[in-house]
């Protein structure tokens, strides 16, 4: 066996010393033609496919490759071995094989999708399906051009042929900084038929904690722009997140993969932005505190919760409904009289309003309808009999006209937005069947924050759809892709109105139902959003396996799931084994909790952990606990609302704040009766928090647990230190 292995080593560091000496022979090859600065068109050209050159060899020459896979396709008559990296790197031979295959080609998806078994595996060539037979899928770890690790993941010859999970669980070992990585060498079967989906389709995710959901969708937009690269740009792909920090958590993995450009945004700072409205969202935290802090545990969610209410289609369709009113009640009463004697008919100006400008949209028809009549006033102005009287008529018709264009409405979202709203003008002829089902509370608390110039988040996709209506949205203003992670939050208003900004429903859409702990705001089922779209326009992937934690982590969150939520959606663990979860009663006096929070922690980071994190039930505990740890803990970090940039190393932060994150360690502060009551909103809290740790977890309590973490099995969680 080790004789085996150091034949293969052998064998990979000759291969691996022969890449690198013809890769750089290539970039130096490269570098020595000058650098053309000229004005001709075609050299300019030249020169920057030898600049994209220079730069991906540059790129490659540290680790070319991190895969070989032996395959004997098509017409092949033996096994080729094709090393698949993350940038392809052509042989310097015309008609050679490519020394190294971009992992986004079609034949590198073997690599991934391959299982195991007899079977011949197949991939999607452009000339159509090619068969063949995998006989080695090799992982190899090469840094600064040393190789530091082979391993056979499937190996034909061997006694018995199987996929193995070993080179995964190695990875899933190592800790983690403050930054998610890429993980081309591992992507599994399962997520790499995602990343690979057709490109015009609503893609709906549903992924349980941990199933590499917002890596996936990373490496989708990489794939989609190397796949479809003469129809998309980066520039024209915006991914949506929750909050800055945790745009600032995935921020490596685009680069790593060689990817720029691609925008990244909350959903909020987007719409904002594109209204040009420069009032910032309120501040959400006075809705975080109502949902989340509140004494008696969270308030009962109905379709009634303004978030639930202002985010569905219902509330889409009355926005329309609003938008058509308004243009039926557009054009000004009267006819248009320029001067005594000359009338342009109110018949006429509604003629032109409703049916020769009607393919327009109302701001652009208005503008229509306004220059049509203005070409009108010239065409009579010429029949004026003298130079004095023409001069009088000029005058006369300007004033007249910017009158009459002040009688129309402003077409503008925000104040649209709050006539709906205003009572007053629901009787001045508003349609009142419309906004009659707006419910009470609602009206006026919106009624409210309007008056004083407060736009909520829930308000965004009423305004875009206004914006929308009034505006229209040309295919050059759409994007070529959308990602929203975290869409569970998100309402199908939301994405409706997000389906206008896109061509053809390009859409990866991700989330976890279990982790919904806004659900006062966003999806219960994922039909909300699927029901959206026709079937052959989406599609709809299940992601069960979870990569982040220890199998007993896993197990523990998945009793969470049964036990408190109710929920089937369980996840299915790699085989990684660490350390059962603690379970750890805070010593008799309430006052020891900081202090016993600190030896955890300390503990916990006394020995390779890179990142620990407590995680307490409120944001105020988070930052009465901060106070208190600081002093003798400099290093660490409190993350609140706020926070834009995540650190890494020692963190406090509230539970609903860590979703999307992970830590190597985690410490729950309250997971007592008292914090998480027994609802399944409780429970999925708890959820959240305990799937961010991917080696360690303990829960610290005072007094009883919550029902749904009693009678844990001992493999899963222990008691005590
Ligand atoms: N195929 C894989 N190979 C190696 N690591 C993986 C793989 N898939 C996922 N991971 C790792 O699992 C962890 C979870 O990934 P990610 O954060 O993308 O999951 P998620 O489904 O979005 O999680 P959550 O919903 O819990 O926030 C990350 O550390 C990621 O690197």
């Amino acid at each position: 066996m080790e004789q085996t292995f150091q034949s293969a080593y052998q064998e990979e560091k000759r291969r691996l010393d022969a890449t690198i000496a013809e890769i750089d022979r290539q970039l130096q090859r490269l570098r020595s033609i000058e650098v053309y600065t000229g004005h001709d068109f075609t050299e300019q050209v030249l020169e920057a496919g030898r600049e994209e050159k220079r730069q991906a060899l540059a790129k490659s020459l540290p680790a070319p490759y991190f895969g070989r896979l032996d395959f004997q396709g098509g017409k092949d008559l033996e096994p080729r071995p094709l090393y698949i990296g993350k940038i392809g790197v052509d042989h310097a031979e015309i008609g050679e094989q490519p020394m190294v295959i971009d992992w986004r080609a079609p034949i590198a998806s073997v690599f991934y999708s391959f299982t195991g078994g007899d079977e011949p595996a197949a991939y999607e060539a452009p000339e159509g399906i090619i068969e063949g037979m995998v006989y080695l899928k090799r992982n190899l770890v090469i840094r600064q051009q040393i190789l530091e690790r082979v391993s056979d993941t499937f190996d034909r010859s061997s006694d018995q042929p199987a996929v193995s999970d070993e080179f995964l669980v190695y990875r899933l070992g190592e800790n983690k900084d403050n930054k998610l990585r890429d993980i081309v060498s591992t992507i599994q079967a399962e997520q790499d038929k995602i990343i690979r989906a057709a490109k015009n389709t609503a893609l709906i995710i549903q992924g349980v904690a941990g199933s590499g959901k917002t890596t996936v969708a990373l490496h989708r937009l990489a794939y989609l722009l190397y796949q479809y690269k003469e129809q998309i740009t980066a520039e024209k792909m915006i991914i949506f997140a929750p909050n800055h920090m945790f745009l600032d958590y995935i921020s490596n993995v685009l680069p790593e993969l060689g990817v720029a450009d691609i925008q990244q945004s909350t959903f909020a700072d987007w719409a904002l932005q594109l209204l040009g409205i420069e009032l910032p969202v309120a501040d959400a935290s006075e809705t975080l505190a109502y949902w989340f802090e509140s004494a008696g545990g969270m308030p009962e969610v109905t379709d009634e919760a303004p978030g639930r209410f202002k985010g569905s289609i219902a509330f889409m369709n009355m926005v329309r409904a609003c938008v058509e009113s308004m243009e039926n009640a557009s054009v000004p009463e009267a006819d248009f009289i320029p001067w005594e004697g000359a009338v342009l008919s109110r018949d006429t100006i509604l003629h032109w309003f409703h049916e020769e400008y009607k393919p327009y949209p109302l701001a652009k028809r208005k503008e229509r309808v306004m220059a049509r009549i203005h070409r009108w006033i010239e065409m009579e102005l010429k029949k004026s009999p003298s130079a004095t009287v023409l001069k009088e008529r000029k005058k006369k018709a300007s004033q007249r006209e910017k009158s009459y264009a002040s009688k129309w409405p402003k077409y503008e979202p925000l104040m649209l937005y709050k006539m709906m709203f205003k009572a007053a003008k629901m009787q001045a002829g508003w349609p009142e069947e419309v906004l009659k089902p707006i419910p009470g509370g609602i009206m006026k608390s919106t009624q409210k924050d309007l008056k004083q110039n407060i736009i909520r988040e829930e308000d965004l996709p009423a305004l875009l759809y206004m914006h929308y209506l009034l505006n229209d949205i040309t295919g050059e203003q759409r994007f070529d892709h959308i990602v929203i992670d975290e869409a569970q939050d998100f309402s199908p208003f939301q994405v409706a109105v997000l389906d206008l900004f896109v061509k053809g429903h390009s859409f990866t859409i991700l989330g976890d139902l279990s982790q919904g702990i806004h659900a006062y705001r966003g999806v219960h089922v994922w039909e909300e959003m699927s029901s959206l779209y026709a079937p052959d326009q989406t599609a709809y992937f299940a992601l069960t396996r979870s990569y982040r934690s220890t199998m007993e982590i896993i197990e523990f969150a998945n009793r969470i799931l049964e036990k408190g939520v109710k929920s089937d959606l369980l996840a299915v663990p790699v085989f990684r084994s660490g350390n059962p979860v603690r379970l750890i009663a805070y010593g008799n006096k309430g006052q020891q909790r900081a202090q016993e929070l600190r030896k955890g922690m300390q503990k916990l980071s006394a020995g390779e952990y890179r990142t620990v994190a407590i995680l307490t039930r409120t944001l105020q505990d988070a930052q009465a606990l901060y106070e208190r740890l600081r002093p003798d803990m400099p290093e660490l970090h409190l993350i609140d609302g706020a926070k834009k940039v995540y650190e890494g190393g020692l963190s406090i932060l509230p539970v609903y704040l860590s979703k999307g994150l992970e830590f190597d360690a985690v410490i729950v502060a309250d997971a007592d009766e008292q914090h998480y009551g027994a609802s399944a909103w409780d429970a999925k809290l708890l959820y959240v928090g305990c799937t961010r740790a991917l080696h360690e977890l303990w829960l610290m309590h005072e007094g009883p647990l919550p029902d749904f973490l009693q009678n844990m099995n001992e493999d899963i969680a222990v008691a005590g230190w």
